[in-house]
């Protein structure tokens, strides 16, 4: 097959382009160029999406964090997999990844807790995410209490911190003109990866 991958497409390795596509992103759109919807499954085998953001692209993972008691850290811990998908609408383009996932290195979450502002770290506290809450008061009340407690320092609650996705099938889609978008999926081959072009 003729290696027709090149301009936007062109790249040693699925990461590195990635990179790239998250740094033209970065420039055009209005807002969470890093944003990208994460799906799970439940235990009977029914999806589930939301958006998340990612926050680091390293040793062939993508880290985000969340809630471990939230919804769907129990479909994360469960079914040990998941997809992601990023829609830049500004550059026309998406792309998808799936794969295992883990939970991050306990070390590595703490170092990311710590970069976050006051206000998103007692928040985190505050926050039983995925569960019912009475009212905003009820909320707010919470993050008073973490506040009066923690002070400046509050540390990682046991309940929050990262996930490693660890993609073993990425697919990069740009928009073309008459519906014939170029997609190119790059899919692990042992220690590289085999990259094939889809119809559109
Ligand atoms: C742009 C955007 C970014 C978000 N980023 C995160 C995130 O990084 N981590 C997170 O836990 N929730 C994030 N959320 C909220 C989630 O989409 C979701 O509502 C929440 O995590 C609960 O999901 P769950 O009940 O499936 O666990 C974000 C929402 C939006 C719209
Ligand atoms: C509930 C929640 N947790 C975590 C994050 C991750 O982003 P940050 O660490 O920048 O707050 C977000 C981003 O919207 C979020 O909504």
């Amino acid at each position: 097959m003729a290696d027709d991958r090149q301009g936007i497409f062109a790249a040693e390795d699925p990461f590195a382009l990635l990179r790239n596509w998250l740094e033209e992103a970065g420039r055009s759109e209005p807002n969470d160029p890093v944003a990208m919807a994460l799906a799970t499954v439940d235990a009977t085998g029914l999806p589930n999406v939301r958006t998340v953001l990612l926050k680091g692209i390293a040793d062939g993972g993508l880290t985000f964090y969340t809630n471990y008691q939230s919804r769907k850290a129990g479909e994360l811990d469960n079914s040990g997999k998941a997809a992601v998908l990023f829609h830049w609408k500004s550059l026309r383009r998406q792309v998808r990844a799936r794969g295992t996932v883990s939970r991050q290195d306990p070390a590595a979450s703490d170092a990311y807790f710590a970069s976050r502002d006051l206000g998103s770290r007692l928040g985190a506290w505050a926050s039983q995410q995925s569960r019912p809450l009475q009212d905003r008061a009820t909320l707010e009340a919470r993050v008073a209490e973490m506040a009066a407690r923690f002070g400046e320092n509050p540390p990682r609650p046991p309940h929050w911190g990262g996930y490693v996705l660890r993609p073993d099938c990425l697919e990069f889609w740009a928009d073309g003109a008459n519906r014939l978008h170029d997609r190119f999926e790059w899919v692990r081959d042992g220690d590289s990866w085999r990259v094939t072009r889809l119809n559109p």
